[in-house]
């Protein structure tokens, strides 16, 4: 609270009315009243509703008895529908979303909670039906354009923090829309020529029917500073920016432009650095060796990108010191927050062509927004005119939808994978689960010959895995084998906690080890332990997340290895770890961006857990490269299907769809 609150004898008065009007006494009064509240909801009502309702002026604006009652309340109820309001907002955030549809809570009974057998243990709180709560939510003036720490919208309730967000991605996307500034940059000509020696078009005329999506999303991203390419795994989206490289790379010469490519992971960036090494290697004798050696292929963290300070959010660029780079290609997109989001476009300089790659299906951020499906919503519904003809006329192809404006102009769909045989399980079973279709795919899983559905009984099947592929890794001649052992098989896990969590499989395989003759497996640190990062460490460059294997140096030393995305090591003593846990198995979200030949799901037999959903399953499925196995409770895995991820965020593709 400003301090011109504090000093005025009028706010104090008014302070105190209010605290006394406060619905709680203490959180756990509160607690008792509302199902699943936490401390930061509680203590942030608490904070807020007071600033809501006192005017805080600018430090020289004079605070009057006026501007003071003008709103403040005059009774208790008011003081608890704010607070309540408040403690839905928390909850909205901690859940993944951006703000907090009014139509979701009006009139609704707000954590409320009865037993299966009817028992009601938190009686919650009734909100007003909406008309009373927008009559309510305009007396108290908060329009986003007053300073104050939340703002209402006509349709949802902010805090003020990721409402400025997210109009900050707004602006961006609609500056990109109507300026997309390379479009006169390279003449029709040169982009069909480059697109013919790139999709082996022969010099023909004549438009095409059949659309190769992936020959448009270069040509789409060639004449625009923003463009997504979007797709599932396997569809080719590496395979395709490659390509768009070696578009940029040709168009542009001789000139040598800047390109980074970043993933939000350390692992993430390693994969990236492979596939567009594989891809470019694909690539000799197709395209010119002189094109294919100016493509760069070192990918890096976004993290790294933006420039780190030890113990600070802001990162050494933004809008003050952008970056100084011509192209940006970022993967894995669906693992970015929006506030990340936002930090990267600030830094952009305006002439930067910005490319996302990923993948919407997949688990939205763990932090809020979900902000490469609000980027690229789905359906795509079309082109505008002025792009369809920009694409027939360098891709040849004709037949595309077309859409009043340019909402979608920028996006590209892959639909093909290239790499699942889509009549192989692991790609059956991810449609399956991704449209929403329990019965079919725990049929599917259950008719396979080599069992695809594993015992709930852990004991039965773990031993033997832990034989194949974790017994060995100890054994292995070098640490370079190790690590390709370890990356061929993982357990992946949709909890941390209980029998089927991460910590109790973790330690059941290091039993097992030990049993099977590792005797060094119950110690903390031992030759061939694999190990996690779990805390950021700017210092040593070790970041949550991170994978090592524990090796034997030359000297005889227990030394912690980290592959870097340039394939050297980083090198730690164990004693200097971070907070760090062994990693045999993991929880799905910390595999997005990895994947592995084959894979076992374990999935908790508590089918209530609110962590299970379809994006859950379809990010563990997809991260199998070949074998895929799953441990579930057929009750779990129908729940899991049913439950679909639904983030509410204000990002705006199409504006004139609001
Ligand atoms: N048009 C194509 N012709 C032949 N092979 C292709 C084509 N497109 C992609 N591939 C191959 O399919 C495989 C998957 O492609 P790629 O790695 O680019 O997919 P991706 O969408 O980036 O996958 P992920 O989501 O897992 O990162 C690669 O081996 C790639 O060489």
């Amino acid at each position: 609270m400003s301090s011109l609150i504090e000093n005025s004898p009028v706010a104090h008065q008014y302070k105190s009315m209010i605290e006394s009007f406060y619905p709680y006494k203490s959180f756990n009064q509160a607690q008792e009243q509302l199902h699943d509240l936490v401390p930061i909801d509680y203590f942030l009502a608490k904070e807020l509703t007071i600033t809501l309702f006192i005017f805080i002026g600018s430090p020289n604006s004079v605070f009057t008895d006026a501007e003071v009652s003008s709103e403040v309340p005059t009774n208790k109820e008011d003081v608890s529908l704010l607070f309540h309001l408040i403690i839905a907002i928390s909850k909205a955030i901690r859940a993944g979303n951006s703000c907090l549809p009014l139509s979701n809570i009006a009139g609704s009974r707000f954590c409320f909670y009865a037993s299966d057998n009817g028992i009601v243990s938190h009686n919650g709180y009734e909100f007003p039906l909406i008309v009373p709560l927008k009559n309510f939510l305009s007396s108290l003036a908060l329009t986003p354009d007053k300073n104050k720490a939340i703002v209402v919208t006509e349709q949802a309730l902010y805090l003020r923090r990721y409402y400025n967000f997210e109009q900050e991605l707004n602006d961006f996307i609609a500056d990109n829309q109507t300026n997309t500034r390379l479009a006169s940059r390279f003449a029709s000509a040169a982009i069909v020529q480059c697109l013919n020696d790139l999709f082996k078009i022969e010099g023909t005329n004549n438009c095409v029917d059949e659309i190769d999506w992936q020959k448009v999303a270069v040509a789409n991203a060639l004449n625009k500073r923003l463009s997504i390419i979007a797709g599932g795994p396997g569809t080719g989206k590496t395979y395709t920016v490659t390509k768009l490289l070696a578009a940029i790379v040709s168009l542009n010469s001789p000139e040598a432009l800047k390109i980074a490519l970043v993933a939000p992971t350390g692992k993430a960036a390693q994969r990236l650095t492979e596939s567009l090494l594989n891809a470019i290697s694909g690539f000799k004798g197709e395209i010119a060796s002189e094109i294919l050696d100016k493509i760069p292929y070192q990918a890096q963290t976004l993290h790294r990108l933006l420039g780190v300070i030890p113990n600070k959010v802001n990162f050494r660029h933004h809008q003050d010191n952008k970056l100084t780079l011509d192209v940006l290609v970022v993967d894995e997109v669906s693992m970015v927050d929006l506030p990340m989001m936002v930090r990267l476009i600030r830094a952009l300089p305006e002439h930067c062509q910005l490319v996302l790659l990923g993948d919407a299906d997949q688990l939205p951020s763990v932090a809020v927004g979900n902000v490469l499906a609000d980027l690229a919503p789905r359906p795509h519904k079309g082109y505008s005119k002025a792009n369809k003809s920009y694409l027939t006329e360098v891709t040849r192809f004709k037949g595309f939808k077309p859409f009043k404006n340019n909402a979608y102009d920028h996006i590209t769909f892959l639909t093909k994978s290239r790499r699942f045989d889509s009549k192989g399980l692991v790609g059956r079973i991810a449609e399956l689960v991704i449209t929403g279709d329990a019965t079919k795919s725990w049929n599917l899983l259950a008719e396979q010959e080599i069992p695809a559905l594993l015992s709930l009984n852990i004991n039965q099947w773990l031993p033997q895995l832990v034989k194949q592929y974790y017994l060995p890794l100890a054994k292995c001649e070098e640490l370079s084998k190790a690590f390709s052992l370890f990356g061929q098989f993982r357990i992946l896990c949709a909890t941390r906690v209980g029998l089927e969590g991460v910590e109790n499989i973790n330690q059941q395989v290091e039993q097992i080890l030990y049993n099977s003759g590792n005797t060094q497996a119950n110690n903390q640190f031992y030759h061939g332990k694999p190990i996690m990062i779990t805390q950021n460490d700017y210092g040593l460059g070790l970041f949550n997340g991170d994978i090592g294997l524990v090796w034997t140096n030359e000297k005889g030393m227990l030394i912690a290895y980290f592959e870097q995305p340039n394939g050297e090591y980083l090198t730690v003593l164990p004693s200097r770890l971070p907070s760090f846990e062994s990693v045999y198995a993991m929880t799905i979200h910390k595999t997005q961006g990895s994947e592995f030949q084959h894979l076992v799901m374990v999935l908790p037999q508590n089918k209530d857990s609110k962590i299970l959903s379809r994006e859950l399953l379809y990010t563990g499925i997809t991260r199998a490269k070949k074998g895929l196995q799953i441990a579930s409770a057929q009750s779990t895995w129908f729940q899991s299907v049913d439950t679909q991820i639904k983030r509410y965020s204000g990002i705006q593709t199409d504006t004139n769809e609001h």
